[in-house]
């Protein structure tokens, strides 16, 4: 630690969630700090997690502290240190609610660091909270969530508005924003639950009292996408919202590769670039569970369309079989892609031109950033509500048709190829691909260095934290 010279820096902890889509945002905001010559970034993570992390910012001077993911937890398998390695979603509370044992750790490690100026840690960390106060530094959490989602969530709840309708699927007006449709099925348990109880709520009991009592909430968005609920955001609740992204436009640089060296599916793209073809990129993040059944219609509604596909999936669907093997169906015009790929460089290839998507809120920033039009099929989370952004609010995509019409019903080949052709061919996915072209080109304006509303929140930000050190230096 001494050869880091840090008393002379503000020194900021970073603790990511162990799940890859709450850590990327992270990950960046680590890159972003650092570019201050006067700060230094120590990363707290698991070993599990930990080459992924260095390997991320490899680029950067980010310290990384492994601390040892707590062991024996019932239900969870000995070695599984990520939500993407959980055999199912539906252990996520008690791998969330584990992580509490990590503290006394956590805390060792502190005593042994120059004094920390502010730390952020994600929501589903809402113990650090209690070490920030016992040494005595602001702790900002991250949810990793839009304004617009979080806005939704509070005003649901507030009013309890989901106990009102008979059916999971009658809309529900939002008094606070009246032209907002909601239904029952846009939220999961224990939001849906009358009585709510069990590890899930319990975590998000928690979660919510230590972000009400934490300095404020770091969000990965942009003012410009969101303004109307990041001012109601500021004005009602008591947890100031900082907007600072979209984190993924302070990327890490790429090394320039020969042809030789691309993956595989990037020199698939550029053929495809080659040959004029747009491709539909196709994926659903790092943790959702899908059906046997509905992957199946997924691959024939993905054949069956006239559109070129680049399809991501995880090693659970392979196992599957059957209609999964598409490369010798499709031929030429589809290809799957089993590892795990840099989702932005597929994004930002010329030859895409449509994102079937969960709405992972990371995938919803890429996919703007990239100006790359959003088909929206929402599985789990706050994804429902992002969709809702995406489809109706700020209109940069369409959504994928349900057979029953239902958020959470079977999407048939037929409603998935009708709206595939749409959003890649037809009028009013002309629509959305201009709308999003224009948000793209806002969300880098706000990360401009100086200007960029973003850039000046996070100045402002770091100012208001660092100037009580400031006088002590
Ligand atoms: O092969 C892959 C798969 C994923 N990614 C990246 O992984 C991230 C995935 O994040 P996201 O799109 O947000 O999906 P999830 O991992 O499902 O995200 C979880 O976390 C998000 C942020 O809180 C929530 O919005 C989601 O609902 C929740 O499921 C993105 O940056 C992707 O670019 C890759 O780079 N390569």
């Amino acid at each position: 630690m001494e050869a880091r010279s840090r008393d002379s820096k503000y020194h900021v902890i970073l603790f990511p969630f162990m799940s890859k889509g709450h850590t990327f945002p992270l990950l960046d905001l680590a890159r972003l700090l650092l570019r201050r010559p006067d700060f230094i970034v120590t990363v707290f993570t698991t070993s599990g997690n930990h080459s992924f992390i260095a390997n991320s910012l490899s680029d950067t001077t980010a310290f990384i502290i492994d601390l040892p993911f707590p062991q024996n937890i019932p239900q969870i398998p000995a070695g599984v240190e990520s939500t993407d390695q959980l055999p199912s979603m539906s252990l996520f509370a008690p791998f969330a609610l584990s992580t509490k044992l990590m503290q006394p750790d956590f805390e060792k490690a502190i005593e042994t660091l120059p004094p920390v100026s502010f730390m952020v840690s994600d929501g589903f960390l809402w113990w650090t909270l209690d070490s920030a106060i016992k040494f005595g530094f602001p702790r900002l959490v991250s949810y990793g969530m839009c304004i617009y989602s979080s806005c939704l969530y509070k005003a649901v709840a507030e009013r309890r508005l989901l106990f009102g309708p008979e059916s999971d699927d009658e809309l529900i007006t939002l008094p606070q924003f009246p032209w907002i449709k909601v239904t029952r099925n846009d939220f999961d348990s224990p939001f849906t639950d009358s009585e709510p109880s069990g590890p899930l709520f319990e975590l998000n009991m928690a979660s919510l009292i230590a972000a009400i009592n934490s300095y404020g909430t770091i969000i990965n968005s942009f003012y410009e996408l969101e303004a109307t609920f990041a001012d109601h955001w500021n004005k009602e609740s008591g947890n100031k919202a900082w907007c600072v992204g979209p984190l993924c436009l302070v990327d890490a640089p790429r090394a320039q590769r020969e042809p030789h060296e691309k993956p595989t599916w990037i020199k698939w793209l550029d053929q495809k670039l080659q040959q004029g073809r747009s491709v539909l990129y196709v994926a659903f993040g790092s943790q959702v569970d899908i059906s046997p059944q509905q992957l199946k219609e997924i691959a024939i509604g993905l054949k069956e369309s006239r559109v070129s596909f680049l399809w991501v999936t995880r090693a659970k669907e392979l196992e599957l079989g059957g209609e999964f093997e598409l490369e010798e169906r499709i031929g030429d015009r589809g290809i799957v892609v089993r590892e795990w790929v840099d989702q932005r460089e597929i994004l930002m290839h010329k030859s895409v031109s449509g994102f079937l998507s969960h709405c992972g809120w990371n995938s919803v920033l890429e996919s703007i950033c990239a100006g790359v039009p959003i088909l929206a099929w929402p599985m789990m989370a706050e994804q429902p509500l992002n969709a809702r952004m995406v489809a109706e609010e700020i209109r940069v995509g369409l959504r994928v048709e349900t057979c029953n019409g239902s958020v959470r019903g079977f999407v048939k080949r037929e409603g998935l190829k009708k709206m595939v052709e749409e959003l890649m061919e037809g009028e009013i996915g002309k629509e959305v691909r201009k709308n999003v072209e224009e948000y793209g080109e806002l969300a880098r304006k706000a990360m401009e260095v100086g200007g960029g509303s973003s850039w000046r929140t996070l100045d402002t930000l770091v100012n208001d934290l660092t100037c009580a050190d400031r006088g002590t230096r």
